[in-house]
């Protein structure tokens, strides 16, 4: 059996890859999506990463050039008092009225300085800008006293920060020594620089912080000398020492700056710290930029994109599912079509296969013996081997019909041809029912002698089938003749002299007493059988 559609295992299998691949596609799609959306945001996350760390270094640049250059400004104003004290206390052509007046003078010009003073090379303050309790006060045990006593070549030494006896304020001590004219140490010059509001000063104008920003000034003992977050002055950890991994790392490498991003080890604030030295002076100072804050706007920016991309996964989502429906739907129209074509073969192969049997017998119909017969011909005339054409007639049957009915004619018909069929050889003997109670025997290869006895064979064989037949001469059972013709197909000779010859023996199995075979052989012998009208055998 052949069908032109493609073998439904094939097609359920190319259906089963094509929706696999309906499903595989969108996914691998938005498995791009999210990746190339990972990877977008991945940048953004270190471009804002890289530009709080820039701003940290703009912001701390412009600290650390302008705390140096207060500091340069201090230390101008400490050389200038420590001018007009000498002048004073080393070459007398100045009075002590006048060097207060000029000290007061230069301390009015720096606004975070306080408390310009100095002293002898005992400590004992000598002039004092605010004035109160001067005689009382000796600083001979304080540190930069003793540094700048013990050292002529020191410059502005710049104290811890403290908080100062009189302001009762954070301060450092900035001094200066100076020296008499046999340059022997004479005493210094001290101011304290206010702390408190100094951080106010530098981040509040020009500079713009967040709330979680910070600014620290450290000293070179790791002190914190000014700590400014949240908007204002953190005084909680003034003078406090402050090391971390990455502080350590710089204080100890003395690099002069560098960046780094690390959680506070003071409020974990995860921050873009930038760090430099103040140039000449024991302070260093780090700038951190809060990461939370700088990745606010980049936090918006991925909800944005995170929002676009579900869209866009959704569409890739909802397109996916109406392709794979339609496509569904599809192969599902074809599997119909597949099976509508099927059975319509199958009702093809059923209506030949009817077309060419009969419809009672299940034997092969006239149409078809005409094909076989036809075909069976060429191929004796080929093969140059005898041909036997059989005519089987029932005998007596008109009178079956009217003893019995026509539907026990009928099912005796079948007993007949089913009794053809299981005598004759599958494969090469060929039976057809040729019309009304004949039936028609084909035995290729077969010469005339062997015919006969097949043919006398089947005849016996309905004999015994005992089918009772009331009206019949021959001991009241089912009988048929059979006329039969053999030949070898020569030139000249046709299939329809040979079906008419087998005919003619048939008329004459009949004439000479019915229930016999008549045949006349290649060579014209006469092959018959006679039985015997008596015989008891076939008695019912
Ligand atoms: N039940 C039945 N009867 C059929 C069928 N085809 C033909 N017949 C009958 O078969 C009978 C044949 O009768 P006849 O040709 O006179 O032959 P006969 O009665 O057998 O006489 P002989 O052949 O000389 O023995 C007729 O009565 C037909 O109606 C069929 O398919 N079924």
């Amino acid at each position: 059996m052949r069908f032109t559609t493609k073998s439904p295992f094939l097609s359920s299998r190319t259906s089963m890859l094509s929706l696999a691949l309906h499903i595989v596609v969108p996914l691998l799609l938005i498995g791009l999506v999210i990746a190339f959306q990972i990877n977008q945001l991945e940048e953004g996350r270190a471009l804002h990463i890289e530009r709080s760390r820039m701003n940290a270094q703009d912001i701390g640049s412009t600290l650390a050039s302008s705390i140096g250059g207060s500091f340069q400004n201090i230390d101008l104003t400490l050389l200038a008092a420590s001018d007009h004290v000498r002048d004073w206390y080393v070459l007398k052509n100045k009075k002590p009225g006048e060097v207060l007046a000029s000290l007061q003078e230069l301390q009015s010009r720096v606004p975070s300085l306080a408390l310009l003073r100095s002293t002898d090379a005992n400590g004992n303050l000598v002039f004092a800008v605010e004035g109160d309790q001067v005689e009382k006060i000796n600083v001979a045990d304080r540190n930069y006293f003793q540094q700048l006593k013990k050292n002529p070549n020191a410059g502005m030494v710049i104290s811890e920060p403290v908080i100062g006896r009189i302001t009762k304020k954070w301060v450092l001590i900035c001094a200066r020594r100076f020296n008499l004219s046999n340059g022997e140490f004479g005493g210094i010059v001290y101011a304290s620089v206010l702390l408190d509001g100094v951080a106010d000063r530098l981040a509040g104008g020009k500079i713009r912080l967040n709330g979680d920003d910070v600014i620290l000034l450290r000293d070179d003992q790791q002190n914190v000398v000014v700590r400014f977050v949240n908007g204002k002055q953190d005084l909680s950890i003034m003078g406090q020492k402050i090391s971390s991994p990455n502080l350590d790392e710089f204080d100890r490498s003395r690099s002069e700056l560098g960046f780094y991003v690390a959680r506070s080890v003071i409020d974990q604030v995860q921050r873009s710290y930038y760090y430099q030295r103040i140039a000449g002076r024991p302070l260093n100072l780090v700038v951190g930029i809060s990461i939370k804050k700088a990745l606010i706007e980049w936090q918006e920016e991925s909800r944005k994109a995170w929002s676009m991309a579900g869209a866009l996964i959704s569409v890739i989502i909802f397109s996916a599912y109406l392709v794979y429906r339609s496509k569904l739907r599809q192969l599902h129209a074809i599997e119909e079509l597949q099976n509508t074509q099927i059975a319509l073969e199958k009702s093809n192969l059923e209506l030949a296969r009817l077309s060419t049997t009969d419809s009672l017998t299940g034997l092969a119909n006239r149409r078809k013996f005409d094909e076989v017969s036809a075909h069976e011909w060429l191929r004796a005339q080929r093969k140059q081997e005898p041909l036997t054409v059989a005519m089987v007639d029932v005998d007596f049957f008109k009178i079956y019909n009217d003893l019995y009915g026509h539907q026990a004619g009928d099912q005796c018909l079948k007993l007949v041809a089913k009794t053809l069929s299981a005598g004759l050889r599958d494969g090469s003997d060929f039976v057809a029912r040729y019309g009304g109670e004949e039936f028609i025997i084909l035995l290729p290869g077969q010469h005339a002698e062997g015919a006969y006895d097949v043919l006398d064979r089947l005849r016996r064989d309905i004999a015994e089938m005992k089918l009772a037949h009331s009206g019949s001469k021959f001991l009241s059972v089912i009988t048929f003749s059979v006329g039969f013709a053999v030949m070898v197909p020569q030139p000249g000779k046709t299939l329809i002299e040979l079906i008419e010859q087998a005919d003619q023996n048939l008329y004459m199995a009949k004439r000479k007493g019915k229930n016999q075979v008549y045949g006349i052989g290649e060579g014209g012998q006469v092959l018959s059988s006679y039985v015997d009208p008596l015989d008891q055998t076939y008695g019912v």
